[in-house]
Parts: C-alpha cells; structure tokens; sequence
C-alpha cells in the first residue's frame, strides 16, 4: 500500500489520524476535523416518482445508495464526525431558480420537465413538498447540519465554508447524488477552497450513462481528490474510534 497522504498536517502530527484506503493512495483524517457531506439525498433524486425518475433517469440503483449512506452515517456519527446535509432547491415561485436571464432556467431538467409539463409546475425541487424532502431513510439528526442550496455546488452562495472552517474542519467525505453534477461540482469547488475531498464510490448515484460516473471518478482520483468505499471509509473510522477507547 503506499505511504499515507496526511491531510493537512506534518507526518509527525498523525498520530490522531484514521488511515482510509483510498485511490490514489491512502488518506489520514482526523475525524474531529471532518465532515461528511450528504449531498441532496431527496425524493427528487433518489425516488421513484421523483424529479429524476420523471425526467428519464435511472433511479434504480438509489435503494443501495440509500442503504450505504446510512452505514456511513451511522459510523460517523459513533466516531464524532461532523454531518452536513445538503438540499436543493427552490421556493415554489421558482424565484431562486433565476428566469431566462440565468443559464440555470435554461440547463436545469427540473425547470425544463416543468415548462413541458406544466401540471408539474409547483412540485418539482419546490421547497416545502414531498419532491424536496430528504428521504425517510437519511432524515437529519439532532446535531446535524442542514445547508440549502439553489445551484449545483454546495459552495456557491451558501455558508457552509464559513460554518466548516468555524469547527476546524480540513476533510470532506462525499456521499449523494449525482456523482457527476452536484456532488462532483461540490468537490470540485471545496479544493479551490483548500479542503481535503474524499468521494466514496458505492455511495453515490450519477446521472446519465455509465461512462460518466466513470469520468467523473477519473477526474476526482487525478485532480481533485481521492475516492474510497463505504465499507474502507467506514471501517478506518471505526477502527480508529476503538483505538481511541482502547488508549484511555
Ligand atoms: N443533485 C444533483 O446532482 N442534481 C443534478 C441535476 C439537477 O439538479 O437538475
């Protein structure tokens, strides 16, 4: 396996570290300096009957998804890291989703499905209906922290680099859908911003054919970060938080 990639610190500073196998090589994180990042695990996106399903994605692979997320959290949560949700949308009026004037009204499959099917006007990514809620089964807990946005990225327009900084935080874990829009364009913008970002594989869904996922995950192993599995992410975390108990 090669040397460990510390992330942020000295070498010498590891010793608080939990090591995950990661692609291209290995990744140390402190857990009280990370966060996971769930991003738009809604019924738009991960439900049958949803914004995506009714714009003719693939939503047949999101139960695995769902089920991974969960494991991840919950192995977050056992080991003190942060969790941030992210949730996309708009108010009913579709006003924060920008008229013909912003290339958003003109990219966005949701405003589009909409403009073809106006009985679906009011319903699709509208906030406050069952189409942007976050699924049943990735409902926030108390303690987490739950970050709309309007646009792709997590980062644009919205406080979450204030509010990770404030805790210390150098490490983000990507989980959520889609692995080639809102998630990797969050990765994306959080290493311009000088965090540490790690995708996990199995626990995110892409839009569109297969090749895609595989570009994107390309992309994040060559430049941007590095990608790991739920079950490698999670057993480092938990390994490390044994350890822990086990040195007290
Ligand atoms: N969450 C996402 O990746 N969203 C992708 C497309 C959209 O919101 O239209």
């Amino acid at each position: 396996m090669a040397a460990p990639l510390h992330a942020g610190y000295a070498l010498g500073d590891s010793a608080d570290a939990a090591i995950v196998p990661a692609r291209p090589e290995p990744l140390s994180l402190k857990p009280a300096e990370t966060a996971v990042i769930v991003v738009d695990m809604q019924n738009a996106y991960a439900s049958k009957g949803g914004y995506v399903d009714i714009a003719g994605f693939d939503v047949s692979k999101t139960a695995k998804v769902i089920g991974k997320i969960g494991q991840v959290l919950d192995a977050a949560r056992a080991a003190g890291v942060a969790i941030v949700h992210f949730q996309n949308g708009w108010d009913p009026a579709y006003v924060e989703a920008g008229g013909p004037g912003s290339p958003n009204w003109h990219k966005s499959n949701a405003l589009k499905t909409m403009r073809a099917r106006p009985e679906l006007e009011g319903q699709l990514l509208a906030k406050g209906g069952w189409d942007y809620a976050i699924v049943d089964e990735l409902k926030p807990q108390p303690g987490d922290i739950l970050i709309p946005k309007t646009r792709y990225s997590g980062f644009f327009n919205t406080n979450v680099d204030s509010v990770l900084r404030a805790r210390g935080i150098r490490t983000l874990v990507f989980v959520g859908v889609a692995t080639n829009v809102c998630v990797e364009s969050s990765l994306r913008d959080a290493f311009h911003l000088e965090y540490f970002g790690l995708m996990l594989e199995d626990a995110v869904n892409h839009l569109g054919p297969d090749y895609i996922r595989d570009a994107s995950l390309y992309n994040i192993e060559k430049f941007f970060g590095w990608v790991s599995t739920a079950a490698d992410f999670c057993g480092a975390i938990s390994q490390h938080a044994a350890e822990a108990q086990d040195d007290r």
